[in-house]
């Protein structure tokens, strides 16, 4: 081997290995998509982050990956050319040529650490790349058209949309990468190293049979079979792995139901039907984590038992050539490295199996998840028109999702800044008109009127975002930077004085307010907020009658022309509205005035 013209060789044959390897990456993927169903969930879910344009830097970061992998490749086979000159010349004893073997492996060691660093770093750039564009595209399937809360009027909904964000994007990206850099690293390689064998091998005399380069012949038929039986014995891991995964979810939900339903399960004492719920999952994980650890044996043991051979093996084969001086030391212990390379490269193969298996399954999750935000946003929404601030319905009927009829026909046109109160059975369709009014309920005919923007909806446990206390009171606007005494004085007002200090304290402010509290800070934020309609959903349900008294004068009073749509049962609240309508038996409604 020529090492002063190595440095060419390798430019060289990197440059075809490239050409020709980005021709068949491209041709390959193009059938994949074509011809396969996970190839077109692939592009359904990232072939625009590859279209050239919107943007040419995710293919050049591509072929920067490609191009490295393939050096890594060139740069294993140098290595390997370079132990056999080296170990040639401890044989020959020839102490310049070892030497000068040393300097040679200071340079290649060099460009190995830098090729290695260089590329964690590309390979890790394009993933967190991928994964943010492809997580915002997810975040933005779920966030529009309020596709998020829709979500539950499917009949098929994708199950657990947290978990495709979260998790599955992380892994659709690592192992699209992974798996395909895989196969193009060890395909070259197993060609590169198929090659060397080939040189390497000699003829073996078996059973009265001359085997021409059987070194060759001899990987191929020893991978083949330890791979047949590496699947026999490995197989049912796959399904016990799968099971650890369920049994440690189930598990992790139960704990935090626990937790999150805390207060009540304290009440009812229920700590011991629980714990015995918990041990029960636990006792399944390490039931399953046994059967894990003694199948690992025995596929572990097989694994060692294979790759303890494959030392010996090339060494058996070659012996006879290597003490007839046929071959160099150089030469058999190149044909031994070469054999392990090549055996590793060809159970990739064996192991991508199973990785392909589970990035198949991550490629359904992810297409289910985008098939139902799009029907989920194609689902049907209510008739809204707006004309200033009117708010009106016209021949407006409402459906359950089974199709029952809850309101037929209504026809009603609310005074700007008037208070309507609508009463009825549990179940008889209150919640449900007000989510439609929301333009959230996907069963309704007719026409709903009201203003587009200036819409406020309280609802019976109002939402606490996570944050300070100033945060949760401007919620959903934000809080402005320099209007402390305004927070303070709207805490004062709904009756929260005692937590006028703690408006900038961060803590999980629904566990820590009682109901009530939270009640009144819901009054704090309409005050701010100013909507022209304020729609209350048994808001005011967990205040004493003169509490809840105070806040709906309060409201009257600050927002005099704020228009008022309230449910509730308590016939207190009719004072404070000029208009019930009354939900009654078999989808009939009355509108009366109160007074
Ligand atoms: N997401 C849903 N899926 C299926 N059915 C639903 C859904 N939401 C509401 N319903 C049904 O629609 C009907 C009306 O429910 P709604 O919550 O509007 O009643 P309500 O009058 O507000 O009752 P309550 O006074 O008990 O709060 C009920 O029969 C309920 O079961």
């Amino acid at each position: 081997m020529n090492w002063n013209q190595e440095l060419s060789n390798s430019l060289l044959w990197i440059a075809k290995a490239y050409g020709l390897t980005c021709l068949l990456f491209v041709l390959t993927v193009w059938a994949l998509v074509r011809l396969t169903s996970w190839g077109r969930q692939f592009w359904q879910l990232s072939g625009s982050y590859f279209s050239l344009r919107r943007s040419a830097k995710p293919l050049l970061g591509l072929a920067l990956i490609l191009l490295l992998t393939l050096a890594g490749v060139r740069l294993d086979v140098v290595l390997s050319n370079w132990s056999n000159g080296l170990y040639t010349s401890l044989q020959q004893l020839n102490e310049s040529l070892f030497w000068s073997f040393v300097r040679i492996f200071c340079i290649l060691a060099s460009i190995h650490v830098l090729r290695s660093l260089f590329s964690f770093y590309v390979n890790q750039s394009f993933s967190i790349h991928w994964r943010a564009w492809l997580n915002e595209q997810l975040l933005q399937k779920l966030l529009q058209n309020d596709s998020f809360y829709r979500l539950q009027y499917l009949p098929q909904r994708s199950d657990n949309p947290d978990q495709r964000i979260q998790q599955d994007v992380s892994s659709f990206v690592s192992s699209s990468l992974g798996l395909s850099m895989g196969v193009v690293s060890s395909l070259v390689s197993t060609l590169a190293y198929t090659l060397i064998l080939w040189n390497l091998s000699g003829p073996l005399h078996l059973l009265g049979v001359d085997i021409p380069r059987a070194m060759v012949f001899a990987v191929f038929l020893y991978v083949l079979i330890a791979t047949v039986l590496a699947v026999k014995i490995g197989r049912p891991l796959v399904r016990l792995n799968f099971l650890n995964e369920q049994y440690n979810a189930n598990y992790r939900y139960l704990l935090v139901r626990l937790l999150e339903y805390a207060e009540s399960i304290a009440f009812y004492a229920g700590e011991k039907v629980e714990g015995m719920l918990l041990r029960s999952r636990f006792g399944q994980i390490i039931h399953n984590n046994w059967r894990i650890v003694f199948r690992s044996l025995k596929f572990q043991g097989f694994n060692l038992i294979v790759s303890q051979t494959a030392v010996v093996f090339p060494l058996i084969v070659q012996a006879h050539r290597f003490f007839s001086k046929q071959i160099t030391l150089g030469d058999l212990m190149q044909t031994s490295q070469a054999f392990g390379t090549l055996h590793d490269n060809l159970s990739f193969f064996r192991n991508a199996y199973d990785d392909f298996a589970g990035y198949r399954a991550v490629l359904n999750r992810l297409s289910g998840y985008c098939d139902s935000m799009q029907e989920a946003a194609a689902l049907p929404r209510p008739d809204i028109r707006s004309d200033g601030t009117r708010l009106a319905l016209e021949n407006f009927s409402l459906q359950a999702p089974d199709g029952r009829t809850l309101l037929e026909q209504v026809n009603l046109d609310i005074a700007s800044g008037s208070a309507l109160l609508i009463r009825g059975a549990s179940g008889s369709g209150k919640t449900t008109l007000l989510r439609s009014l929301a333009g959230l309920w996907p069963y309704s005919s007719g026409q709903i009127i009201r203003p587009q923007q200036g819409l406020m909806f309280l609802s019976q446990k109002p939402y606490l975002p996570g944050g300070t206390l100033r945060d949760a009171l401007y919620y959903p606007a934000s809080a402005p930077a320099a209007a402390a005494q305004e927070a303070a004085m709207v805490l004062q007002t709904v009756q929260l004085g005692h937590l006028q200090g703690r408006l900038d304290e961060e803590r999980d402010w629904s566990q820590t307010l009682s109901l009530g509290e939270q009640q009144r800070l819901a009054f704090g934020r309409l005050l701010l907020n100013k909507p022209a309609i304020a729609f209350l959903d048994e808001a005011s349900s967990a205040l004493d009658e003169g509490l809840e008294d105070a806040m709906y004068r309060l409201l009257r009073q600050q927002l005099p022309a704020t228009t008022i749509v309230s449910v509730g049962h308590r016939s207190s609240l009719l004072q404070h509205h000029g208009l019930q309508l009354q939900i009654l038996e078999n989808s009939r409604w009355q509108l009366a005035s109160t007074h």
